[in-house]
């Protein structure tokens, strides 16, 4: 088995596991992590499982997290950008979290292009999982750690219908602003905001249409993080026939600014993330 698709059997295999330990686990803890942000013990719980797991496969030599500082590991092979737990403020009111991976032939920091693989799974109803190498896209529904393929050569449906910002209204940028309310009164589309972006995202991938956590006047990068976030969605994304933009380009285009820097999200069909960075340059 090749180490990409290691990986994603074990991102896979060690699903049950992460969504086992959320339970006793939804209390923040002392610290924070490098962004600033408490941390949940069920965040460093799976933060633990994840890097013992996927630096012990052939092949992996880099292991980062959002979680942690210092990359850890020699350095050789392929290094691994992982989000243990995403959207793990849905712990408490028990909504939809994730795991994210992106999966980069160079060391990291390092630039969308460099991915040759990405995933992440959902724990929602059931445990689900988008895998993207080689420009494809699939879905799987994982039971007991293992994958079984729902969904093939995954793409976004041409006519979209929800919709998804993050961050608070009010501190939208006035152009961003421009943009929500044209989504808004676009009667074809409907809000569908959940507050993980990967539960977000997987709706954008199911029904079509646009998430965005995008720039704030109190943020002009947003909150998301280009190597562990924005990167592997945007590779997945642009897998399933979509586009992704940090308000100008495609995420993969963006330069990495250090190995936790953050970038606007803007991802979905590609009309819509075309009239985004037309209301954007305005
Ligand atoms: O609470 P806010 O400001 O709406 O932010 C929601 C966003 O923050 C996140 O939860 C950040 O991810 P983490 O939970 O991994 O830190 C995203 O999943 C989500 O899109
Ligand atoms: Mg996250
Ligand atoms: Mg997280």
């Amino acid at each position: 088995m090749d180490t990409i698709e290691s990986v994603f059997t074990t991102i896979a295999e060690t699903a049950p596991e992460i969504r086992e330990g959320l339970v006793g686990r939804r209390e923040y803890q002392e610290g924070e992590n490098p962004s600033g942000e408490e941390q949940l013990a069920a965040d460093v719980h799976a933060d633990q499982l994840l890097e013992e797991r996927l630096l012990a496969i052939d092949g992996v030599g880099s292991y980062a997290s959002e979680e942690r500082e210092e990359i850890v590991g020699d350095g050789s092979g392929l290094s691994v950008a992982v989000d243990p737990l995403d959207g793990s403020s849905n712990i408490k009111p028990n909504n939809t979290m994730g795991t994210i991976v992106g999966i980069y032939d160079a060391q990291l920091p390092a630039g969308g292009h460099d991915l040759i693989g990405a995933a992440y799974t959902l724990y929602g109803p059931i445990t689900t999982m988008m895998t993207a190498v080689d420009d494809t896209a699939t879905e799987s529904v994982v039971e007991d750690g293992e994958r079984h393929t729902v969904r093939e050569d995954v793409s976004l449906p041409d006519e979209p219908t929800v919709y998804g910002f993050g961050g608070r209204v009010p501190d939208w940028t006035d152009e961003f602003t421009d943009y929500a309310r044209e989504i808004e009164s676009d009667s074809s589309l409907k809000l569908r905001y959940g507050g993980a972006m990967i539960g977000d995202v997987n709706q954008v991938l199911t029904y079509g249409g646009v998430f965005a956590y995008p720039a704030l006047d109190s943020a002009s990068e947003g909150k998301l993080r280009l190597q562990f976030e924005g990167n592997p969605i945007a590779y997945i994304v642009e897998s399933a026939g979509g586009r992704s933009s940090d308000g100008n380009e495609s995420l993969l285009d963006v330069d990495p600014d250090g190995l936790h820097g953050r970038v606007p999200v803007h991802v979905g069909n590609e009309g819509l993330i075309d009239r985004l960075e037309a209301a954007l340059d305005d």
